[in-house]
């Protein structure tokens, strides 16, 4: 597999967690190098990431996890387990467009109430979450768990105390983050080296 996209964490992440927890032998090809003139016109809708698995070329982050959830089973057990697994990704998806909105777009002036108002939104995940665990459907992990964590993960760098008064959200980081393959990942110099964003905000 390929998966072309800028050299950040961002919405690649997620992605990586699952190729690697997958043992999938892929390549990462960076696309900032003449994004607009040779990249963006390449990209379905103008957007990366972009994963290419033999003939198929899929883009749309969550479309990407949910192709690997589906290919490595890991989006549920049944159908009741997947719907639980979207309604949880679809969630994060929201609450990583107002994070991204404010990192590229009004972070200086906007980061305060942000994280003044992220309890309540991190509130809705917790008590949503605190009747299974530790991970989104209870004992086995899925493809919103990686998304999650890596969302987790980013806000416990804009607001290190974030999870303090969620103790399901916190088991859930501690649980996708001390997995062997997550754990070496998050560990090594590659990653402890690639910017979250884009711009020099985090
Ligand atoms: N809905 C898309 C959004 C993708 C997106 O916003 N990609 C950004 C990069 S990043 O924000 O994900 O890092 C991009 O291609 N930006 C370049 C451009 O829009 O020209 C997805 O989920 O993949």
């Amino acid at each position: 597999m390929e998966l072309i996209y800028f050299p950040v964490k961002g919405r690649g992440e997620a992605i990586r967690l699952m190729l690697l927890e997958n043992d999938v032998n892929y390549t990462e090809t960076s696309c900032a190098n003449n994004w607009v003139s040779d990249w963006k016109p390449k990209m379905a809708f103008g957007q990366t990431p972009c994963l290419k698995d033999g003939d198929l070329t899929l883009f749309q982050s969550n479309a990407i996890l949910r192709y690997l959830a589906r290919k490595y089973n890991m989006y549920g057990n049944n159908d009741q387990e997947a719907c639980r697994a979207d309604i949880v990704n679809d969630s994060v998806e929201d609450l990583r467009c107002e994070y991204t909105n404010l990192i590229y777009r009004n972070y200086d002036a906007g980061k305060e109430e942000y994280v003044k108002s992220l309890p309540s939104k991190l509130s809705n995940f917790e008590k949503y979450l605190k009747d299974k665990s530790p991970f989104i459907l209870g004992d086995h992990i899925c493809f919103a768990d990686y998304n999650l964590f890596d969302l987790l993960d980013i806000h416990l760098v804009l607001a290190p105390s974030c999870l303090d008064s969620f103790p399901a959200l916190k088991a859930l980081h501690a649980a996708v983050g001390s997995r062997q393959k997550v754990k070496a990942h998050k560990e090594s110099d590659a990653c402890k080296a690639m910017p979250i964003n884009g711009n020099d905000k985090q």
